[in-house]
């Protein structure tokens, strides 16, 4: 009996000092781990949402936005949760029948109220910025392009969104906004990296924005836009050629080679064997080219291919004026333009075309890739067909053409040559978000660029750090505790070593 009791009370689970140093122990485990635990919780918390539906000549796309919640003051990193394409052509194809612009919108709309929790929708903010295409009809008809704003407004004022409006982009603010958009995304301005210019390749227009070497602002002030983002400072070059999207340039093309009003032309921009007949008042309906529409023609023009491609570069060549210039340098068309600086990402249908081409690996040189397209110009539609069972053909019959632009307006429009062609990278998307102008649009819209830039997690680093080591040191104290307190019975529990 006194044995046993003798035990117990060597026992150090039953001393009130060993049991106390086990729960602080306990807690202390505890406290570590929530401490760890909500310093480095991965940002899962609830999100916001921003919608933005580009409305561009040839179509409407929709993309939605979500960024973390509590981070919406400037720290929070934006991505696009999702996109969608508006089925048929963009809102100024609806200048006879404005109403069927906004009803066209509604498959997107409804997509993005499942998209967006029902309990953001009233906070969610939703814009709709129009480029070339509107600002075409703008120019041609501005009853028609009021019209089709009214419908569009009145279409998204009927979803439980936050509506801030629909408007035309300048051409100005549409190069701004992709250039901040690839360069956040890439997160050069967070760092104050260098910069990449933009590139984008419109139906209607096309733009050109880059941080210029050495700039003289005050040469042509119209294409400077000044920053200030995360801090740093940037002053932009910026230029959007308002006919130069690849559908508008293909009209000048057969507007030029239809000028004198014939029944037939041979197009080198277009494959061998190619024909169609195409309509002289449905070309020539567009304010890029009215004004060049043959006195006297027939109703339609037969329309073949010849598959030549320095012939077709020739043609190219005709829709870019390389004579005036009253700066130090210019690209085209009197405009001023510094040289091409650095590198750039060129997005939209710069992209579609060289990804169909196979021409968006870094690695080909200017010399290679114009091979490429020469040799691609001179297959017969045919074989085109037959390679390309399942793509559209009017896309299909158009890479020839769009792929010898491209190369033409990069190189003798901007100035890029061997070496400077291979600092241009050909993309959709970066890490998920598609490039363009919509999110540029949206973060200046909401204000998300910010002056400051660290995300801060809930304790400051030292205070971080402070904690942890406190508590491990205490932890380790306590086990020290506990051994010596455990010692006190070892002799008795240990087993002698038994000699046989
Ligand atoms: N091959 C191919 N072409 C496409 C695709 N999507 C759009 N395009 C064409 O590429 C060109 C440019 O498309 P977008 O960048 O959407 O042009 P947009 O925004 O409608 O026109 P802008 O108002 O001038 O910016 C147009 O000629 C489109 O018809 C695609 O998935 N594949
Ligand atoms: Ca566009």
């Amino acid at each position: 009996m006194s044995a046993q009791r003798e035990m117990k009370e060597k026992n150090p689970w039953h001393k009130p000092l060993t049991i106390i140093i086990t729960v602080i122990g306990v807690i202390a485990i505890v406290a570590l781990v929530t401490v760890a635990g909500l310093q480095n919780r991965p940002v899962f918390q609830k999100y916001k949402y921003g919608i933005v539906l580009d409305a561009g000549s040839s179509h409407t796309a929709l993309y939605i936005y979500k960024w973390p919640a509590e981070k919406d003051n400037n720290t929070g990193r934006i991505e696009q949760k999702h996109s969608c394409k508006v089925k048929g052509k963009g809102i100024s194809s609806y200048a006879a029948v404005p109403e069927k612009a906004g009803t066209s919108l509604t498959e997107c709309m409804q997509e993005a109220e499942m998209q967006v929790p029902a309990w953001r929708h009233q906070e969610t903010p939703l814009y709709l910025g129009a480029t070339a295409g509107m600002r075409l009809l703008n120019m041609e008809n501005k009853v028609a392009s009021d019209k089709v704003f009214e419908a569009v407004e009145k279409a998204l004022q009927r979803f439980p969104f936050s509506y801030q409006g629909a408007r035309i982009l300048s051409g100005q603010e549409e190069g701004a906004f992709g250039w901040v958009t690839v360069n956040y995304l890439d997160d050069r301005l967070k760092q104050g990296l260098q910069t990449t210019g933009a590139l984008d390749l419109g139906g209607a227009s096309t733009q050109i924005s880059f941080v210029p070497h050495e700039y003289d602002i005050s040469e042509s002030p119209s294409n400077a836009v000044a920053f200030q983002l995360y801090g740093n400072y940037y002053n932009l070059y910026t230029h959007s050629f308002l006919c130069y999207g690849k559908d508008q340039a293909l009209r000048m093309a057969l507007a030029h080679q239809t000028r004198s009003g014939p029944i037939a032309i041979s197009d080198p921009c277009f494959h061998p064997d190619y024909s169609v007949t195409r309509n002289y008042n449905t070309l020539y309906d567009s304010p890029c080219v009215s004004e060049r529409k043959p006195k006297v023609a027939p109703l339609n023009f037969t329309h073949t291919g010849e598959g030549n491609f320095l012939q077709c570069q020739e043609v190219i060549r005709s829709l870019f004026n390389f004579k005036s210039c009253k700066y130090s340098k210019c690209s085209f068309n009197g405009i001023f333009q510094p040289p091409v600086q650095g590198s750039f990402g060129a997005f939209s249908a710069y992209y579609f075309v060289m990804n169909f081409l196979n021409l968006t690996d870094g690695s080909m040189s200017l010399e290679t890739i114009t091979n490429y397209v020469a040799n691609y110009c001179s297959t017969p539609w045919d074989q085109i067909k037959k390679v390309y069972p399942d793509i559209n053909e009017k896309y299909l019959a158009e890479y020839c053409f769009s792929g010898t632009y491209i190369l033409t307006l990069l190189t003798e429009g901007y100035n890029f040559n061997t070496e400077t062609f291979s600092k241009i990278k050909f993309i959709k998307e970066i890490k998920g978000s598609d490039a363009g102008w919509t999110l540029g649009y949206m973060l200046n819209l909401t204000n998300m660029i910010p002056a400051e830039t660290k995300d801060s997690p809930p304790l400051p680093h030292a205070g971080y750090v402070s904690i942890v080591t406190v508590i491990v040191l205490l932890l380790f104290i306590l086990v020290t505790l506990f051994i010596l307190s455990f010692r006190s019975i070892w002799p008795k529990c240990s087993k002698e070593p038994q000699i046989v």
